[in-house]
């Protein structure tokens, strides 16, 4: 791919993405350039690999093709405000949640081809689940592009917008639950006595395992946790504390929060601009 890409905010996702990309091999550190308002960041920050670093958004967007906003929803304005004279023939992609197309279409020029993105942090060892949606300016031949480019670091979907906030609070929060769910795991084996290392270990791979047998076995989930538990064996004992504290529900709830979250965010915001 010849396409130079600059990532605005080097942050938890920005650094995950520039890192994620270079490693899998789809763009060369040269043509990533990436900013954020604090210089001393990208020196702790080992995961910026090496990619040239500017504090000047708007240098680093003349320089790009694609311009990818990583920046919390709370400063979008500020930098769409900022940089949206420059941004006429670029493909704009916004990783922000809560902010919607008719948001970003409202503060760039009328021509910006417009995606909206929600990745999540697995992208990073290339297993990420990435959402996508565009604008009526970007091209069948641009958003395949940007899918391919995206496909390096994990599956890409080309989903309708109002599937976004649901999307945000499942896959790009879920690996938060995810953590919680395997650091409890972890808890579980050191409580009974297994060294912390080990414990963790196990927690983890039980939780890659498990899903990669829902990805490729073609069984429902049930179907595969009938297959755990042993009529009157242990996993079944578990099982009955999980229900009875309402497992289900409370992680159903999560979800729906953390979606109504995600329509709070723009909602919240207003839309107004000074041009
Ligand atoms: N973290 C995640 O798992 C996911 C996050 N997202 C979205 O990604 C976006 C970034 O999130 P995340 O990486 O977690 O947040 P971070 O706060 O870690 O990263 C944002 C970065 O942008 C910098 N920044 C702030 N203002 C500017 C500016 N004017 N110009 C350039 N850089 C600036 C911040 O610097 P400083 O800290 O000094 O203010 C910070 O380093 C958010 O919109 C979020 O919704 C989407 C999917 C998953
Ligand atoms: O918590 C957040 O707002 C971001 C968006 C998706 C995951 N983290």
């Amino acid at each position: 791919m010849d396409k130079k890409l600059c990532i605005i905010g080097l942050g938890k996702m920005g650094s995950t993405l520039a890192k994620g990309l270079v490693n899998a091999g789809i763009l060369k550190k040269e043509q990533i350039v990436g900013t954020d308002i604090c210089v001393d960041n990208f020196e702790m920050n080992p995961v910026y690999c090496n990619i040239e670093t500017l504090n000047d958004n708007i240098k680093a967007v003349q320089q790009c093709d694609i311009v990818l906003l990583s920046v919390k929803p709370q400063v979008i304005d500020k930098v769409l405000k900022e940089i949206s004279s420059f941004c006429k023939d670029k493909i704009v992609i916004s990783i922000a949640a809560g902010i919607t197309i008719e948001h970003l279409e409202k503060a760039l020029p009328s021509s910006a081809k417009i995606i909206r993105a929600m990745p999540n942090t697995p992208i990073l060892v290339g297993e990420g689940v990435i959402a996508i949606s565009r604008n009526k300016n970007v091209s069948d031949e641009e958003i395949s592009m940007v899918k391919n480019l995206l496909e390096s670091v994990g599956r890409v979907y080309l989903v309708e917008e109002d599937m976004m906030d649901v999307i945000t609070a499942l896959s790009g929060s879920g690996p938060a639950y995810v953590y919680i769910i395997i650091e409890a795991l972890a808890d579980g084996g050191v409580l009974m006595g297994l060294p912390r290392d080990l414990s963790l270990e196990f927690a983890a791979r039980t939780v890659l395992g498990s899903a990669k047998m829902v990805l490729e076995s073609n069984k429902h989930p049930g179907e595969l946790k009938d297959m755990v538990t042993s009529p009157g064996g242990t996993a079944i004992r578990g099982i009955e504390v999980l229900e009875n504290r309402g497992i289900r529900g409370i992680i159903m709830n999560a979800v729906k929060e953390a979606a109504n979250r995600s329509q709070e965010i723009n909602s919240q915001r207003g839309v107004k601009f000074d041009r």
